[in-house]
């Protein structure tokens, strides 16, 4: 059964006029069957349409049900007549299931987290939109009525999501002015008020940047029953919504769509800001993204060496935590396992690797299982090295080899092996830890070894990092200063700490979450344009 409605969109208008001209053909002899039948099929189709989008769309949770129910059993005549409303409002201001999921739909996609409804009624639009917003997020309605805020906020207080919204009672213009001038903005705006008003409601959230840059302005019933492009309109209203859609169609600061046809007709005008800015990748971002987004590494595939413990860990962490899948890496198979777990935890793509980095059979198994698993390697951070300390009279040729073959010859086999992969490619980002050890020479304990060897490591990134940045592989290295890990607390070493941060101007070791910033700022397409750096992390020990 159909049931009638005051006819408000163009669809509504002609089940309107089709239900006349059925009525008089009926009543006609001289009317051919074909006509009639034709007349029928065209009622059909588009009485059919509202009642099928509404049969297709999310039921309404159940406040709004309620909400509904009470909006469209109460005597709205009565109200107007007792003085509670200044206008006469009819039930079918409501903007209803399919509006208001729409809405609500429209919330959630662009993300927003603020929200203005400009003329609430009694709060249907209002609370569908609530239900988008995250539980942070906020909705402010402005409404005239002080009697539609109360008959309101007994339902929203009965919505998990009612206390998101803001009633502002008034005229809407004195409240835009009042957030205007508080520096408010927000990310979607619903203009569903007086329709001769909606220009200056629109001009003045341009003009007074109440309006976030991407944000999106949503207008009710846009077509106002067809009037805006019927020739023979002389009502206020569809002569006011003929201007105002006029003048949004030529405002270079939005792009705009009409959704229609829909039980309601919404117009959206996405704020693009065109015209007042200078648009360009300052301003758009590289590709569209902001500096944040820049530094994600979804979809890339990277393996951190060392990752058992320390730096490594917290490397391989973040560079999770940014998108990346990470191959954990260490010597040690349990510890490997265990941060891989740790990132499995996390949601975090891992894999772990037992390896010795300083025997070149073990580094390329390492390559070859990371391609085998996951096709490729972006990302190549050859973090493992080893610290012994000695006087250099009487450094033996072991310690110094073995120092050398992780630090330098371990390091430079891994650059080579992920290197090749990547060259191939034409992309790749290689991460070497390095040390504050190649710029000064730490002490008071000795260790010649070490900071040769890490010395190395700076030069050998600077010689690959130039070498095959034409080729997509960019090849930078960290020096940490002395960090705060399970190495520094042996027993010979512990002694030496309040010495040293003597030598620190930021008074304190470094902490391994203060280095992960770093390795995913190198990993990132942000720093394409670094290759061959020595990114030193020290609190400002090496400039004492
Ligand atoms: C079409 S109804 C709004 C329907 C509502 N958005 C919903 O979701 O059901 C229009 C509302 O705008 C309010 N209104 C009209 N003129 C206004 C003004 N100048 N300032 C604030 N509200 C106004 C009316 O009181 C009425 O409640």
């Amino acid at each position: 059964m159909y049931l009638y409605v005051i006819p408000d969109t163009p669809v509504e208008v002609i089940v309107e006029l089709l239900t006349k001209a059925r009525e008089i053909a009926a009543s006609s002899d001289t009317v051919p069957e074909e006509l009639k039948a034709h007349l029928q099929k065209a009622l059909d189709i588009s009485r059919g349409l509202d009642d099928y989008l509404a049969k297709m769309t999310t039921q309404e949770s159940e406040p709004l049900a309620e909400l509904y129910k009470k909006t469209v059993s109460h005597d709205w005549d009565q109200v107007h007549r007792d003085g509670h409303t200044m206008f006469r409002l009819p039930k079918e201001c409501i903007t209803g299931h399919v509006e208001g999921q729409t809405l609500k739909m429209l919330v959630r996609m662009s993300q927003a987290k603020k929200v203005l409804e400009i003329g609430m009624f009694t709060g249907y639009g209002a609370l569908s939109m609530a239900e988008g917003l995250p539980e942070d997020g906020c909705l402010v309605a402005c409404e005239l009525e002080p009697y539609l805020k109360d008959f309101a906020q007994p339902i929203f207080d009965k919505s998990p999501h009612g206390k998101k919204i803001t009633v502002k009672t008034g005229s809407a213009m004195d409240t835009l002015k009042e957030l205007a001038a508080a520096g408010e903005q927000f990310d979607m705006v619903f203009i569903d008020a007086d329709k001769t008003n909606y220009i200056n409601y629109y001009k003045f959230i341009m003009d007074n940047n109440l309006l976030k840059l991407r944000g999106v302005i949503c207008v009710d019933n846009s077509l106002f029953k067809a009037k805006v492009y019927l020739k023979d309109t002389a009502d206020s209203n569809g002569l006011a919504l003929r201007e105002f859609n006029q003048f949004v169609s030529s405002d270079p600061r939005v792009e705009q769509v009409s959704l229609n046809p829909l039980h309601f007709n919404v117009s959206l005008y996405m704020y693009s800001g065109f015209g007042k800015i200078t648009d360009d990748e300052v301003f758009r971002g590289v590709q569209g993204r902001p500096i944040l987004d820049r530094m994600r590494l979804d979809g890339k595939v990277a393996y951190v060496t060392g990752a058992g413990q320390g730096i490594g860990r917290a490397f391989a962490h973040a560079l999770g935590e940014a998108g990346a899948k990470v191959a954990v890496v260490d010597l040690d198979k349990n510890k490997a396992e265990t941060v891989a777990e740790e990132l499995s935890l996390k949601g975090i793509n891992a894999l772990s690797i037992t390896a010795d980095i300083s025997k070149s059979d073990d580094v390329q198994r390492m390559v070859d299982n990371i391609v085998s698993k996951w096709g490729t390697v972006h990302i190549a951070c050859n973090n493992a090295g080893i610290n012994m300390n000695s006087a250099s009279e009487e450094t033996s040729l072991e310690e110094w080899d073995q120092t050398f073959n992780v630090n330098l010859r371990g390091t430079f086999m891994c650059c080579q092996a992920a290197g090749r992969v990547m060259l191939k490619q034409g992309y790749g980002k290689i991460i070497n830890t390095a040390s504050m050890a190649s710029l000064i020479v730490p002490h008071p304990q000795n260790q010649l070894s070490y900071n040769t060897s890490k010395a190395g490591v700076v030069k050998l990134t600077q010689t690959l990092g130039t070498e095959w940045i034409d080729r997509g592989v960019r090849v930078n290295c960290i020096s940490p200063g002395i960090v705060d890990t399970p190495l520094i607390h042996s027993e010979s070493l512990r002694p030496l700490v309040q010495r040293w941060l003597s030598d620190i101007p930021a008074g304190r070791l470094a902490q391994v979450t203060d280095l992960q910033a770093a390795v995913v700022y190198l990993a990132s397409d942000a720093s394409d344009y670094m290759t061959g750096h020595n990114l030193v992390i020290e609190g400002g020990q090496s400039l004492w």
